[in-house]
């Protein structure tokens, strides 16, 4: 479903990404994981086409993404909060994008409906603007958003930082049934270790940029990843 070959990023002297190859089938969960720096938000924003790469290339579906829009049909992300619309009520924003998707009135409730656990009652029905909201709260908003339009592919950037804990349970199941049920392709970055090895098929570690571990066996992800962190 995605694929990375020789991709490379660089800031005048700084080699920031350098990946050789790395390819994610369809309706994998792949977790990546790597401390402060190690190069996780520059590669999806390069697979997002949001950042040019100095070198190589990303194709989903088998789309390079830095020459056509198609792919853009079948991604969702959220990587942060620049991708909402602030003047907006999450109301209005999932108004705003079931309008943009082609989606029924009818379609945006059954969409939204799985979130109800995950909004606890917060995000929906208030006059509150997404500029306002609390850092959990602008994070259930852009996953919910993330998750319209039967995308194929999901990037999450850190989808469990500023969550409580309930929200991260719940997040974690939802996230679940949604792969389940919907097969889709996740690809989700995290620094919690408990989360990512709980959720994902693979995980895989930067460091400085380049891919160090690459690990699939789900029995070991914990045990190998305590170790490097713990180092
Ligand atoms: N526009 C830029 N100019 C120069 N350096 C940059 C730029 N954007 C990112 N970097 C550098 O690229 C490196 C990788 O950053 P990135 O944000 O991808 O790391 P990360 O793994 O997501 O980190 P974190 O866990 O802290 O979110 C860092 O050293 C960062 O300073």
């Amino acid at each position: 479903m995605i694929k990375i070959n020789s991709l490379k990023k660089q800031y005048k002297e700084a080699v920031v990404l350098d990946v050789e190859s790395l390819d994610i089938p369809a309706t994998e969960c792949f977790g990546l994981v790597g401390n402060n720096g190690a190069g996780k938000t520059t590669l999806f924003r390069m697979i997002l086409d949001l950042v040019r790469p100095t070198g190589g290339s990303v194709s989903i579906d088998g789309m390079e993404v830095t020459k056509g829009e198609e792919w853009k049909k079948i991604t969702g992300a959220y990587l942060d909060e620049h991708m909402l619309l602030a003047y907006l009520t999450p109301d209005e924003y999932f108004q705003t994008l079931r309008k943009i998707y082609g989606m029924t009135e009818a379609d945006l409730e059954a969409h939204l409906s799985k979130f109800t656990e995950l909004f606890n009652d917060e995000v929906r029905g208030k006059k509150k603007y997404i500029r306002d909201l609390s850092k959990g709260n602008l994070k259930k908003v852009g996953i919910a958003a993330a998750l319209m339009g039967k995308p194929e592919v999901v990037l999450l950037d850190e989808p469990f930082e500023n969550l409580d804990p309930s929200s991260q349970i719940r997040l974690k199941k939802l996230i679940l049934k949604e792969k389940e049920e919907s097969r889709i392709t996740f690809l989700i970055s995290s620094h919690d270790l408990n989360h990512v090895t709980e959720i994902c098929d693979r995980i895989v570690l930067l460091e400085k940029g380049k891919v160090i571990r690459d690990m699939h066996d789900k029995a070991a992800m914990m045990t190998e990843l305590e170790a490097y962190f713990t180092g």
